[in-house]
């Protein structure tokens, strides 16, 4: 995504969502930007790397930022969130914490809720998955949060249906502070398409390999063409879009895993992206996967650039 240059004027806020892993973060982000942006599964940890997703409603900018983080791996889950919120009170202007409506106030919620005190910019309480619960528990919950901490607003939405988005567009809107847009109102570049790509089959890999391949893989996309570009390879799909990508693994007996029976594995790993990548792009899609061991890549700084980490 390119940062602007000739920024317009207006307002502008960079958005970040903390919560608790399942509490709907990556949902309500694709919601709200339009777009499957972020990985969302139902195993807890899915997404990573930094996704912005930019809307621009009028004369205000907003970014996303959904802030799990890589580096982390080893931490246990409640340090990684928390970092993560460290990461929204460093950067963010305005902090959601998403809750899940429907399930309860854990150690894990007072802790993120001692953490987002210190911050300085606005915290909303966002309280998801409205569908599942009723007015009175609705209300309940919001007995619970309330006094945690100084919530500029508390708004129950449904990120799964749209359920009552207008009241926190409307928010965001009045609270994002003057400023100029730090993006292009063409948000929507190639690169980021690009990098939604690694993350689609960043998200196969983990769910089909399940815990056997470990945190230590990424998804580099080589080489992305388009119909009618001098590089489109002739057998390419009509109108439609080949990527190259290359999943880095360290060690051999990842790949192997990766690999599957006489290359199963990763076959079927490949048919289910592309599958999706067809329909995140809206045109066909030629996908091609190769395996490359590259040991302690994650200590690897110029590897770490290239994945935009
Ligand atoms: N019923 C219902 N389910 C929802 C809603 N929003 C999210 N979910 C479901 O909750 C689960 C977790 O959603 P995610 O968006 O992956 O949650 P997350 O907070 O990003 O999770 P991590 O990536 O693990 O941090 C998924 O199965 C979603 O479909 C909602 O409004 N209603």
């Amino acid at each position: 995504m390119a940062e602007a240059r000739g920024a317009q004027a207006g307002r502008y806020a960079t958005v970040a969502l903390v919560g608790l892993p399942n509490s709907g973060k990556s949902t309500l982000l694709n919601t709200l930007v339009g777009e499957k942006l972020a990985a969302v599964s139902q195993t807890p940890q899915t997404t990573r790397g930094r996704i912005t997703g930019v809307v621009n409603r009028g004369p205000v900018q907003l970014a996303f930022l959904d802030t799990p983080g890589v580096h982390q791996a080893r931490h246990a889950l409640n340090q990684r969130m928390l970092h993560h919120v460290d990461i929204a009170l460093a950067e963010a202007d305005l902090i959601l914490w998403v809750v899940d409506a429907d399930g309860f106030l854990g150690p894990g919620e007072r802790d993120l809720a001692k953490r987002l005190k210190e911050a300085r910019q606005p915290v909303y309480l966002i309280l998801n998955k409205l569908d599942l619960v009723s007015k009175g528990r609705l209300l309940e919950k919001i007995a619970a949060y309330k006094d945690l901490l100084a919530f500029r607003e508390i708004v129950p939405v449904g990120a799964k249906l749209a359920q009552n988005l207008d009241p926190l567009w409307s928010i965001l809107e009045r609270d994002a502070p003057e400023g100029p847009w730090a993006f292009e109102d063409d948000t929507f570049t190639d690169q980021t398409e690009r990098s939604m790509a690694a993350e689609f089959i960043r998200e196969k890999i983990l769910r089909k390999t399940r815990e056997e391949v470990p945190h230590g893989v990424a998804v580099v996309i080589r080489a992305w063409t388009e119909a009618g570009e001098e590089a489109y390879p002739e057998d390419g799909p009509e109108g439609g879009t080949c990527i190259e990508a290359e999943v880095l693994v360290e060690r051999a007996g990842h790949r192997k895993i990766l690999l599957g029976s006489q290359g199963a594995m990763i076959s079927d790993i490949r048919t289910s992206a592309q599958r999706e990548l067809r329909k995140l792009l809206q045109r066909p899609v030629r996908l091609e996967l190769r395996i490359k061991v590259e040991e302690d890549w994650r200590d690897r700084p110029d590897q770490l650039d290239k994945l935009e980490l």
